[in-house]
């Protein structure tokens, strides 16, 4: 299957902004001991992604890489065992540009300790950072999925909630951790802060009972 060619310099750009942004994240303790992954869209066939294994806090331009949207390498190197969580969402969302996904205390808190299969945030001022949300008066619904170890099934589950009109700006992974996306890296990562703040406002809400 022949790609379309994706911009050098687009890449190089696309590798300096997700290793800022991965050092950012981790600054929030958000990415522990080299969890979590980011990625950016190059072009309709490839996505700069974060390497497998690779320490977030000390993220460098090295530590990313190119693959196709079946999630292939291209060049040396293994890109991220959730390769297939963000390609996912590129075939899927042709306006998505950016995902993040990270390993918060919150996220694997409140996905391990309840067994419900979803997360509502209701009410808060800051759900109006999310995109499209205009009013605190707005309940937000985050889909919880198993975790497993094949990340195809669990990339073709996440297809299936979108189909049944679910999982609109985030998913959780049980005891695992979240997942979001958006245009670009700037509203992705304002969606992630705001989703990350109002996780752990709710596992203080319910710890105060
Ligand atoms: C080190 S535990 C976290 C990993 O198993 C995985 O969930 C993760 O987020 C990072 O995987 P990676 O392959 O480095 O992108
Ligand atoms: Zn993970």
């Amino acid at each position: 299957m022949s790609h379309r060619p994706y911009s050098t310099s687009a890449y190089r750009e696309a590798a300096r902004a997700l290793a800022a942004i991965g050092r950012r994240i981790y600054g929030q303790g958000w990415s522990p001991a080299t969890s979590s992954n980011y990625s950016l869209r190059l072009n309709e066939d490839h996505a700069a992604i974060t390497r497998s294994g690779r320490d977030k806090g000390l993220l460098e331009e090295t530590d990313i890489m190119v693959v196709d949207m079946e999630g292939a390498a291209v060049g040396d190197g293994k890109p991220s065992a959730e390769t297939l969580l963000h390609t996912q969402l590129y075939r899927r969302l042709p306006d998505c540009g950016a995902v993040l996904h990270t390993h918060s205390h919150a996220s694997t808190v409140l996905t391990m300790h309840w067994p419900a299969d979803h997360i509502t945030l209701e009410g808060y001022e800051l759900l109006k950072a999310l995109d499209g949300v205009q009013t605190h008066d707005t309940r937000l619904t985050i889909p919880v999925f198993e975790n497993s170890q094949d990340i195809a099934a669990l990339a073709a589950e996440v297809d299936r909630a979108m189909d049944a009109g679910d999982a609109g700006h985030a998913y959780l992974i049980r005891g695992h951790g979240l997942y979001t996306w958006a245009a670009d890296i700037g509203a992705c990562y304002r969606q992630l802060e705001a989703l990350e703040t109002l996780l752990a406002v709710e596992l203080d809400r319910r710890r105060l009972g």
